[in-house]
């Protein structure tokens, strides 16, 4: 274990408001931080692959999981269940190593209670127009879910309080370089780098 443990970062919002398209252009720039791969009920959509995307469970295998506290948190959204596996979370931070967690806002409302010290990033989409747009845009929902996200993104936004940073998703690019800015900020915080220099002067 290093003597340093690493970083847990948030990043949540709205349904449609960018969170995966984000992830994914952060993960192109090889970053040194590891993204958690999280359990859903959901069916995958095409393209999707078991492990890479997500763990696709049954009903009973996700109910498992919560029974067998491997779940950091978990969720259900319009529908359907998804969770946080626990153990690569602890074991990733306890190796030094920063991971990103992309989730909806219940989700990350547990989180904050069981890892206070976590660092939480609201997504918010330039308006609530632009953010129906985009999931329509995207084209994996029906009319009834993307009413239903809709609704449930009002509710989401007003939790945005309970959140570190607000990044906005105007462009990909520049909310990119807004949540780097986050990290960096983060790993210079006189929390953070104490312990390691405290040891450094101990030996
Ligand atoms: N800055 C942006 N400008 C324009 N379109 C965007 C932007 N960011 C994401 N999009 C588009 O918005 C749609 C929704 O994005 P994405 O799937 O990444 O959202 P999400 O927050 O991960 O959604 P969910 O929570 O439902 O998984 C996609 O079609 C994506 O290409
Ligand atoms: N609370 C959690 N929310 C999660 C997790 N993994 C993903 N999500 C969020 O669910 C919605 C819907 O996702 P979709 O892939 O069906 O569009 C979205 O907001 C994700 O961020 C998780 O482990 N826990």
């Amino acid at each position: 274990m290093k003597s340093e443990r690493g970083i847990l970062f948030i990043l949540s919002g709205p349904s449609g408001v960018g969170k995966g398209t984000i992830c994914k252009a952060l993960r192109a720039q090889k970053l040194n931080i590891q993204y958690s791969v999280s359990a859903t009920t959901r069916n995958p959509r095409e393209g999707e692959t078991n492990g890479v995307e997500y763990f696709f469970k049954t009903k009973d295998e996700f109910l498992k999981m919560i029974e067998q506290n491997e779940l950091l948190e978990w969720a259900e959204y319009v529908g359907n269940y998804y969770g946080t596996p626990i153990e690569y979370v602890n074991q990733t931070l306890d190796e030094g190593r920063d991971v990103l967690l992309e989730i909806e806002v219940q989700g990350a409302l547990q989180v904050k209670k069981s890892f206070p010290e976590g660092v939480f990033i609201f997504l918010t989409p330039p308006s609530l127009d632009e953010l129906r747009s985009r999931i329509v845009g995207r084209g994996t929902e029906t009319e009834d879910l993307i009413n239903n996200r809709m609704s449930v993104a009002k509710e989401e936004i007003e939790m945005m309080k309970h959140y570190d940073y607000s990044v906005v998703n105007d462009e990909v690019e520049s909310a990119c370089d807004r949540i780097k800015s986050i990290i960096t900020a983060e790993h210079c915080k006189v929390s953070h780098v104490q312990p390691k220099y405290e040891k450094m002067f101990r030996s």
